[in-house]
């Protein structure tokens, strides 16, 4: 409790002589962002096709930490399936399209449902992402807090940041807030 991210990583390689595990989820509706930050972080070029079904898993290995990120497909119809992901998750990063206004309702809905209010869910910190930022008449993440109503958030620690996955702006920051919180909160699973 309380060690900053270094101290801790150092005390996790003394225990186990190797890096923390953690295990995040990416969530979100569709075409917010997910496959485009997790090609980001692996330095994959490629362009990005809509994540059809369940999940493309990737390892990586970030600041001392050995990262498992689970990309979930995420169409309205698979939405009651987030729930399995849940048990091996330390923490989720809910994905959000800041320039799409007309699915801010679609997301509240689907975050409060299907996350928030999910009991195999319960306690695990949530980093929502107002991806998108470098278009033009885009929510910032205050609006999109509100919006999104996430002072209604009250089982878990939770924050809320701006990325351009695009560009990477705003990745490392967001993965490093998650990464605390879950040291706050003590949710690590792997
Ligand atoms: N302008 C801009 N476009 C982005 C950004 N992030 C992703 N995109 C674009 O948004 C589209 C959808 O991106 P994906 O990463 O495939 O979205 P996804 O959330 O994985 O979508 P599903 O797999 O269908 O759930 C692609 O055309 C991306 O290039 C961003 O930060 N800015
Ligand atoms: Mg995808």
């Amino acid at each position: 409790m309380g060690m900053c991210l270094s101290k801790w990583s150092k005390f996790w390689q003394q225990l186990t002589s190797g890096p923390m595990p953690l295990t995040i989820v990416l969530l979100g509706l569709t075409s917010t962002g997910k496959t485009t930050l997790l090609y980001k972080l692996q330095n994959n070029t490629s362009e990005t096709l809509p994540t059809i079904g369940f999940n493309i898993e990737t390892v990586n290995t970030f600041r001392g930490i050995y990262l498992t990120i689970l990309d979930v497909g995420c169409g309205d119809k698979i939405r009651h399936e987030w729930k399995r992901y849940f048990l091996d998750a330390s923490g989720i990063l809910f994905v959000v399209d800041s320039s799409d206004i007309k699915r801010l309702h679609s997301a509240k809905v689907a975050l409060h449902r299907y996350i928030v209010n999910c009991k195999e869910a319960r306690g695990i910190p949530l980093g929502v992402i107002a991806n998108k930022q470098d278009l033009p008449n885009t929510l910032t993440p205050k609006d999109l807090a509100s919006g999104l109503e996430l002072c209604l958030i009250e089982d878990r620690q939770w924050f809320i940041h701006g990325m351009c996955a695009k560009t990477g702006s705003g990745i490392i920051e967001s993965i490093t807030l998650l990464i605390e919180a879950i040291k706050r909160s003590n949710m690590i699973r792997t």
